[in-house]
């Protein structure tokens, strides 16, 4: 069903910056969120990606602003186990095992999900019996993530779930978490790590210095920013390089030449019928460039590519 989960309306915070300023950390963002979506949030540090998703879980009021889970607010939505977060840090007791700590949490929710299934949905089973502070900074993730799924949330926020993971253990946890998109839940998760975006999202934010750079579908902000390579086998003039629509850089390796260009068919168009160049190939730039070329752009410029 299409309806927004959450709902966040010029949301702004900033914070004193040690020089007698203030830094804009959340510089009026709005987002509305749709129940099952699995949402990238994808910036640089300092972004305003963590202090976004404390607002969005009511644990900072904005400066101004409004966020709306569930049409209440997000205390409430927390409050009633329909909202949950896995957070960066999050204290968690070293003498405890892993399923003490369980335990012990499912104790103070009102209606809690089955311990044993949460164990093993969030992949906790083979350390179960080890004290938390003998785990791995990897199974502390998993013991959090059980943590979060015990009031069986309809939303689950994560601030960069996956930090201290080895590829393997990131690829497992994205299984995990992919079943909980299947079966409903909405997921929020901010990332450093951009093939993360592109391999579970299907939505990514672009933020930087507090402001959304792009906000749609996780290839269309890629394709949008600009970022397709065109290589053709050549030998232009000078002046016929400098004719060329749409071109952002330029390189050459022998008779290949490619073109970093923000418009792949005018260039391609342009390149086979105006010029003798041939073989060419399109290759679209990762969201790794995109993302850099998005935050070069001044914060003014936002590329809303919402369909
Ligand atoms: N409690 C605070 N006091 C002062 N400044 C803060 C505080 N929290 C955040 N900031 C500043 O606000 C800006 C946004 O920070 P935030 O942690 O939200 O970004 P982020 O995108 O989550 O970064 P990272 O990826 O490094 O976690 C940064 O300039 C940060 O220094």
């Amino acid at each position: 069903m299409d309806t927004a989960i959450i709902s966040a309306r010029g949301v702004a915070m900033s914070f004193r910056d040690g020089a007698g300023g203030r830094t804009r950390a959340v510089d009026g963002v709005d987002l509305t969120v749709t129940r099952g979506e699995v949402l990238a949030l994808l910036g640089p540090n300092g972004a305003g990606k963590t202090t976004l998703l404390d607002i969005i879980l009511g644990l900072t009021a904005p400066e101004s602003g409004e966020v709306l889970v569930d049409g209440g607010t997000p205390q409430a939505a927390v409050q009633a186990g329909r909202l949950s977060a896995l957070l960066q840090t999050g204290g968690l007791l070293p003498d405890l095992t892993a399923a003490e700590t369980v335990r012990m949490v499912a104790a103070l929710h009102r209606d809690p999900a089955d311990v044993d299934d949460v164990i093993d949905i969030a992949g906790v089973r083979s350390f179960a019996s080890r004290p938390v502070g003998k785990c791995s900074g990897g199974q502390q993730q998993r013991l959090r993530f059980a943590l979060a799924l015990l009031p069986r949330p309809e939303i689950i926020i994560l601030d960069e779930p996956t930090a201290g993971m080895d590829v393997s253990a990131r690829h497992e946890f994205w299984e995990r978490m992919r079943t909980q998109a299947d079966d409903g839940v909405t997921v929020i998760f901010a990332t450093h790590y951009l093939e993360e975006a592109e391999q579970f999202a299907r939505r990514t934010v672009l933020m930087d210095r507090g402001r959304v750079l792009a906000d749609g579908a996780t290839d269309e902000v890629r394709s949008r920013a600009g970022a397709a390579h065109v290589a053709v086998t050549w030998t232009p003039t000078p002046e016929e390089v400098e004719a060329l629509p749409h071109v952002l850089s330029v390189t050459s390796e022998g008779p290949r030449v490619s073109f970093r260009t923000d418009d792949a068919d005018t260039l391609a168009r342009h390149l086979l019928t105006g010029t003798d160049a041939h073989g060419l190939t399109v290759r679209p730039a990762s969201l790794e460039e995109a993302f850099r070329l998005l935050t070069e752009t001044p914060a003014e410029e936002t590329t809303e590519v919402r369909s």
